[in-house]
């Protein structure tokens, strides 16, 4: 079973005179992983989708999707997958690969319809791509390590760098996860916001009853959403991205836009936050 949601893109006036509900609903992701089936959300942010694929029992395929208007989802767009469940595969392109927990999977634009299998919870990203990239499967010991962060300043972290041109080529998508240290709580400290690209992240690894308070808007009006285990938000161009964990987490930084330089940040100190 194939659902889509699809979110209009929010301007910063706008987002500014939303109330709780109102932010949850056009900023959450929630309940993308549903056994048995296939659920994405279509922004009209960079025309990015996510969602989540959730095998079971029986494989999932995932090929025409009628929001695109193209015989196949992947026809002039590009995909990266990443396992976040127990090991499974993903047949695309004539290849079936097998996805451990953390493995990141890359397919190119023209990779025709794409079978999710096994004890895999499948996070799925996707963006528009202007030509076709061969795909590669990416484990987290291939991935381009980054460690940032102090624990004074309860930022400890290490960045996992997998669709991100130090690792491989992609057209728009750039893709990694983030795991803070035991006693590190924040992420994305200090905050960035980059107009050119907007960007969508995934907390996981947390326990039920753990929230990520995590913080949107435009530096200088910043709102919040507390967020659960598997839930994502979206993040316009124009709104920082940070959170705090009450427990410990990680979280999936996906992006497409106008370049693929992950260092493309306009940073803003705490002290100039409102
Ligand atoms: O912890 C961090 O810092 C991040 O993971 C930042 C994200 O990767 C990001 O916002 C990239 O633009
Ligand atoms: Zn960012």
């Amino acid at each position: 079973m194939l659902t889509v949601e699809t979110r209009q893109a929010v301007n910063p006036e706008y987002a500014k005179t939303l109330d709780t509900s109102g932010l949850r609903k056009h900023f959450l992701a929630q309940e993308m992983f549903k056994t048995g089936e296939i659920r994405l959300i279509y922004t009209h942010y960079d025309r990015f989708v996510i969602g989540g694929a959730v095998p079971g029992e029986k494989p999932l395929a995932l090929d025409k999707v009628e929001e695109t208007k193209t015989p196949s989802f992947l026809d002039r767009r590009e995909m990266g997958i990443v396992n976040i469940g127990e090991t499974g595969t993903v047949a695309a392109g004539g290849q079936v690969y097998t996805l451990n927990r953390g493995d990141v999977l890359y397919l190119g634009a023209g990779t025709g319809s794409v079978t999710f299998a096994g004890g895999g919870r499948f996070y799925i990203t996707s963006c528009p791509a202007h030509r076709s990239l061969p795909a590669r499967l990416i484990t987290a010991s291939e991935s381009k390590e980054v460690k940032m962060g102090a624990s004074e300043t309860s930022n400890k972290r290490t960045i996992n760098q997998f669709i991100h041109p130090l690792v491989m080529e992609s057209c728009q998508l750039v893709l990694g996860y983030t795991t803070l240290e035991d006693g590190s709580v924040w992420n994305t400290i200090p905050s960035h916001i980059h107009d050119r690209r907007m960007e969508a992240y995934l907390y996981f690894g947390m326990d039920e009853k753990s929230r990520v308070l995590h913080l949107m808007g435009e530096p200088q009006e910043t709102r919040h959403l507390f967020i659960s285990n598997e839930e994502g938000a979206l993040s316009p161009p124009w709104s920082i991205h940070s959170g705090a964990g009450i427990g410990s987490y990680t979280f999936i930084w996906a992006m497409a836009g106008d370049n693929v330089d992950y260092t493309d940040m306009d940073f803003i100190q705490p002290e100039d936050l409102k």
